[in-house]
Formats: C-alpha cells, structure tokens, sequence
C-alpha cells in the first residue's frame, strides 16, 4: 500500500478526544517518549466543551494549511467512545472529503491477543500495548489512566493478556461528590503536596482516591509479576531467564499519578496515538 503523506492519529475516549499529527516526511521510526518526539504536534480536545467537533476540524485544518489534506492523507481513528466518534466521523468525512479515514479495530493490530473475546477489548487498551510493545521486551505490563485506568499484561510471548479496570481519579471523585451531601470536587492538576494523613476534607480525598489508584496499580503490579514468575516455573523455558516485567504508563493523569506508585515503572505520553501511527 502507498505511505500516506500525513496520518492523523486520532484517540476518542471518554473524556477527550487527542489528536496525533504526523506528516510523512516526519514519519520517522522513532525509539524516544513522543513528549520527547518534535515531529509530531499533539492535542487533545475535552468532550464536555460544545462544538469539540469543530473545533478539531478547524485545528487540523490550521496545522495543514501548506498541504492540504487531500487523499494522501489518512485519519486512523481508535474510539472506545462510538457517542463521540459517530459525529466526529461524520465532520471528518463532510470536511475532509478527500481524505480516507480508517476506523481500526483489534484486526488492524499486529499483535496476538489472549483474551475470551477480542472484539470486546477497547482498542485503547491493545494500541498502547503494542505502541509499548513496539519499544520494550515482553513481559510488558502497560497502564493509562484516563476516565478509566487499565492495568494490561503483555506476556513473554508478546501477546495481549488481558488486566485489570478501574475508575479513574476523576470518576472515583465524582463518585464520592454524587453519593454524599458535604464532599466537594477535586482538582487533580493542581499538584498540591499530598499529606499523611489528610488535615482537611479536600486533602482527606485527595489522599484517599490517589492512595485508591496507586495501591491498586501496585498490587496488581504484583499480581501479574507472581503470575509470570509462575508461569515461567512451569514452563519448558524455566532455564531461561526472564526479565521481570517492564511498566509502562501513559494517560491523561499519568503525570499526577506517577509519583506516588512504589512500583519502577516508566511513562509514556499518548501511547494509544503512538500505536496508531506505529500501524502500516
Ligand atoms: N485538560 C484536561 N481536561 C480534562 N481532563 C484532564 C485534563 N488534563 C488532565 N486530565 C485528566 O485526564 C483524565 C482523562 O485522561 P485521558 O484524556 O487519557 O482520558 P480518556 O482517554 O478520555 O479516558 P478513557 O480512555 O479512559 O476513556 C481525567 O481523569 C483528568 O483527570
Ligand atoms: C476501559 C476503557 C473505558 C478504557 O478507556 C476502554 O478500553 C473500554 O471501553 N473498553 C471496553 C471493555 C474492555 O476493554 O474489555
Ligand atoms: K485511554
């Protein structure tokens, strides 16, 4: 198939839609944390904003206004979020008519997955394993947290394992200001000093809901690591030596999290648009 002149990477979740753009000349391999990547621009678009749609239309029209965005260039959309990607579909498509645009689904990932039903998976979740995959050994164990935190295990053999989801900062905070009378919101961006314990009702949440997420990373840290170090035991391969997992952690609270999880572990900015730009 031809290299299309530009992708646009674009990763529809529940909370925001973020948008990887990357033109063909650019389209270098690369090994570095894309933060760290000059050749792409990046941006994200939160959900709850009125006119989100158009205002995507517009940017990308406003990145690519030397070239225009005709049939050589390719839109690869992951959604996990079809109320957000039919519309925007639809805006790309009236907007953009030239252009193809390709919905990706777990068939367009070239990676084996072990789960009971691939079409169930989010395709978030298998993209950043791959997108990780794509730059370090298995076993890998690769963590997002947005609206949702996953915990997935990618095992020795390179293959989608399966993991773990929870609600996220915001929704877990959300869900003590819904279910009680007196519990205000969180800001989580504000990087206020955590203390031990809490001394006000904002520091006791805060507190409660990082502790929340971060022990359960850790554990279940633990758990797939027990879990591979037994699986390795039992294998005909027990003489190999296997590296312990290495973690990975990207997201939207990746930076506020980080810190207080125990575990060694590496993050990764927009991993889920990496893995769709690392797609042929
Ligand atoms: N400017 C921002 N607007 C909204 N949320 C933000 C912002 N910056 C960071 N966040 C945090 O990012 C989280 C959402 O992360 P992300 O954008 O990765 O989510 P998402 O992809 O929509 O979630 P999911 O894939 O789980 O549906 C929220 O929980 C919020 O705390
Ligand atoms: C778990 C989320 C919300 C994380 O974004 C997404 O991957 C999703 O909607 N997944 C579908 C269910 C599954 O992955 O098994
Ligand atoms: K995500």
């Amino acid at each position: 198939m031809k290299r299309p002149a530009g992708v646009i990477a674009v990763d529809v979740g529940n909370t925001a839609v973020k948008l990887s753009l990357c033109s063909n000349d650019l389209a270098v391999e690369t090994e570095a944390a894309d933060a760290a990547n000059p050749d792409w621009i990046h941006r994200s678009f939160a959900l709850d904003r009125s006119q989100w749609c158009e205002s995507i239309v517009d940017w990308v029209r406003e990145q690519t206004r030397s070239e225009a965005v005709s049939e050589a260039w390719q839109w690869r959309i992951a959604s996990v979020n079809q109320r957000a990607s039919d519309p925007l579909c639809k805006q790309i498509e009236r907007s953009f008519p030239e252009s193809t645009r390709r919905l990706i689904s777990y068939r367009d990932v070239p990676m084996p997955i072990d789960v009971e039903s691939p079409a169930q998976l989010g395709i978030d979740r298998l993209l950043s394993a791959f997108a990780a995959h794509n730059r370090y050994t298995a076993p890998l164990i690769v963590i997002d947290a947005g609206s949702a935190v996953t915990v997935d295990l990618v095992n020795a053999a390179g293959a989608f394992a399966g993991g773990a989801i929870l609600p996220g900062l915001t929704l877990q905070t959300n869900a003590l200001t819904m279910g009680t009378a007196a519990l205000p919101m969180i800001d989580w961006q504000n990087s206020d000093v955590v203390s031990i314990p809490g001394r006000n009702t904002v520091g006791a949440i805060r507190l409660g809901v990082l502790t929340s997420v971060t022990a359960s990373i850790d554990r279940l840290i633990a758990y797939y690591s027990q879990r591979l170090d037994s699986q390795r035991l039992h294998s005909q391969r027990s003489s190999e030596t296997t590296q312990p997992p290495v973690v990975i952690l990207c997201g939207g609270d990746a930076a506020v999290i980080s810190p207080h999880i125990q575990s060694k572990h590496v993050t990764h900015t927009h991993l889920v648009c990496q893995g769709l730009l690392d797609l042929t």
